[in-house]
């Protein structure tokens, strides 16, 4: 009996000690994926339209054949991941994408590479890397500073107003993602969430991405876009939305329905309340709505992944921006303090869900 226990909590130690090897190498997951996506490992097999085997891969990336062990290592990694399917033929390894690799072709127009580059960037980890120094400091009461002001001394977008090639970086990844998940958005929810529309305002919605992939699918809906005027001087006309100088604080355009993708999740509750009172001003009062794109953290509780994952991205929201992710009872709170009478999450696509709120 006691040899049993003994063995017994000899294993949950064992048990233990895995799990805290197994989380703390997990940074090395991204930077495998993010080793592949330089080498163009997804770009090369896609190119060559049929499984690829090791060298034929190491010989379309132009890397040394020296070499060929370390990129297997990366990829046995990717594989275990569900990265690369894998299998032998003549004794070598062979590589197919998965669809999860499929969206990480560089040169494709649904790419995350951006994103992935962006994300597991070493600005961002030095934010991360800042986090217990930033939470200590007695001054972090002031609430515009973030663990990437204590890495760097300036916010993201100071960082990046100053280093092109980081802006670059940064606004190719959001586009990479909005890109992606507008492109599933409007094909699976379009009608629903646009079909009947005549006018829409995107607040906040930059270089128009999103709107424009509205306006080009629902050619009946007028689109425009409200940013600030530093965003909107950057924009060229698309000739499908009109760029409009303002401050959401102040003012939101008049519009059928007020799109909010990923801009509530920067702002404080007190701020967010102040933007949809201004949103709410815009829309009629009958059959107007605010379309709400953002994280509702533990919404599709019976996912793991989509959990941990939103957990995750509102780590990466505290360390480089002010922002937060929310679970519905804090978007409930914030809709109703707003003045709207009803919400209603519309579709869950992952990290991310569709809400309407109605005046
Ligand atoms: C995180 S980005 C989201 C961009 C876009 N909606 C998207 O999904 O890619 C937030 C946007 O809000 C804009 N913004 C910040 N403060 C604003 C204000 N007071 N009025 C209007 N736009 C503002 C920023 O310039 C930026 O384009
Ligand atoms: O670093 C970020 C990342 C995001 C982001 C990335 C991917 C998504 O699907 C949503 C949001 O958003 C940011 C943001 O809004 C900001 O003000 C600063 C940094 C980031």
């Amino acid at each position: 009996m006691e040899e049993e226990n003994r063995k017994r909590s000899s294993t949950k130690f064992i048990q233990a000690r895995t799990h805290i090897w197994n989380h703390m190498l997990r940074y090395l997951d991204s930077l495998s994926l993010k080793c592949a996506i330089e080498l163009r490992v997804p770009d090369a097999i896609h190119n060559h339209g049929s499984p690829m085997t090791l060298s034929e891969l190491i010989q379309a990336l132009h890397i040394p054949t020296s070499r060929a062990p370390f990129l297997q290592r990366i990829m046995r990694i990717l594989v275990n991941s569900g990265f690369f399917f894998s299998f032998k033929r003549n004794e070598e390894e062979v590589y197919e994408l998965t669809t999860s690799s499929k969206l990480l072709i560089k040169g494709s127009i649904n790419s995350l590479a951006p994103l992935v580059v962006y994300m597991s960037g070493l600005e961002t980890e030095m934010a991360g890397q800042a986090m217990s120094a930033w939470i200590k400091d007695a001054s972090g009461d002031d609430e515009n500073k973030t663990p990437f002001h204590v890495a760097y001394g300036k916010s993201v977008f100071e960082f990046a107003s100053e280093r092109p090639e980081f802006n670059t970086l940064f606004n190719e990844a959001m586009a990479s993602d909005s890109k992606v998940f507008m492109g599933e958005l409007v094909k699976e929810w379009g009608d629903v969430l646009f079909g009947k529309l005549r006018s829409l305002v995107d607040v906040g919605g930059g270089t128009g991405g999103a709107s424009s992939m509205i306006a080009e699918a629902f050619p009946a809906v007028k689109c425009s876009v409200l940013d600030l005027a530093h965003v909107v001087d950057m924009q060229p006309e698309n000739g499908l939305v009109e760029f409009v100088k303002g401050d959401m604080f102040i003012h939101v355009p008049a519009a059928d329905a007020v799109l909010l993708k990923w801009v509530l999740h920067d702002w404080s509750n007190d701020d967010c309340v102040k933007i949809l009172k201004k949103c709410k001003e815009a829309i009629p009062n009958k059959g107007g709505k605010v379309i709400i794109i953002e994280a509702v953290v533990e919404h599709d509780v019976d996912s793991d992944e989509t959990t941990k994952t939103q957990y995750l991205l509102d780590i990466h929201m505290m360390t480089v921006s002010t922002g937060k992710e929310r679970d519905e009872n804090e978007w409930k709170t914030i809709f109703l303090q707003a003045g709207f009478l009803s919400y209603k999450i519309i579709c869950d696509l992952g990290v991310h869900c569709v809400i309407e709120a109605y005046p």
